[in-house]
């Protein structure tokens, strides 16, 4: 598959939804891996400079014993939180399995938390995403779903884009009669800063093939995530 050695932009603006459909996402763009490990980054020394440059910013003294190891440690903690730029959505969905006794409804894992890190602030956003595909024939590991949202999740995200490209990946590799995805979240940049509106949540949805035409298998899958709940 081409799309799986081509380097790629983590995301861009989707084009204008035609007559209200959600515009297609290119698979490019959540197949692959989103860098390449030959793809030219800056080197690690010079984004621990940028650290120090940002902490002189805010008026602290870069050479103070407690901050000496902290441009070390914040580009550390950035190798993890988006460590899905490295990772490939396409190979961790790869594995299937066909020994199913002919089970043909949808199969849902709820309840999957997540952290990623909003791309207009870079300040974490968190919460849950409950996601359902119906089979054709193979299925796939259930902890397959959880490692996928955490892909797409360990890269800078808005919620809209997180909800598309966990639906896009399922349905471009496993070709499902359909995918059915709900995250709710809290978002920081919300909560403890700017607006400042703690508890606040948001939810965001993406409903594909059998789920997109079919509103009583949407309220099928809304009232399992919703109904059965806490
Ligand atoms: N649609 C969407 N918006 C988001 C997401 N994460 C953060 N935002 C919003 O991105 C917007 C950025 O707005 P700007 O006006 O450019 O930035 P700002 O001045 O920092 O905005 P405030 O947060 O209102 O202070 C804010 O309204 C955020 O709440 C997301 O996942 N999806
Ligand atoms: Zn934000």
């Amino acid at each position: 598959m081409d799309a799986l050695i081509k380097p790629i932009r983590p995301n861009k603006p989707s084009d204008k939804q035609p007559e209200g459909r959600p515009a297609e996402l290119d698979p490019a763009e959540f197949l692959a891996a989103a860098v390449r490990a030959d793809q030219p980054r800056p080197a690690r020394a010079e984004a621990e400079h940028a650290v120090k440059t940002l902490l002189a910013y805010i008026g602290e003294n870069t050479e103070r014993e407690g901050l000496l190891d902290t441009p070390r440690r914040v580009v550390e903690a950035f190798d993890e939180l988006y460590q899905g730029y490295h990772q490939c959505p396409a190979e961790v969905l790869d594995r299937t399995f066909g020994e199913t006794a002919g089970y043909d409804d949808f199969v849902l894992v709820r309840d999957i938390e997540f952290t990623s890190q909003c791309e207009h602030h870079m300040m974490p956003f968190y919460g849950k995403a409950h996601i359902a595909y119906t089979p054709v024939e193979r299925v796939v590991g259930l902890s397959k779903l959880a490692r996928l949202t955490d892909i797409f999740a360990r890269r800078l995200q808005t919620q809209e884009h997180l909800t598309a490209q966990i639906a896009a990946a399922i349905d471009e590799v496993l070709k499902p009669r359909g995918v059915a995805v709900l995250i709710e979240a809290e978002h920081t940049c919300m909560s403890v800063r700017g607006v400042a509106k703690h508890g606040a949540s948001t939810f965001t949805s993406r409903f594909t093939g059998m789920f997109r035409d079919n509103p009583a298998e949407q309220a099928r899958f809304l009232s399992l995530v919703r109904g059965l709940q806490r």
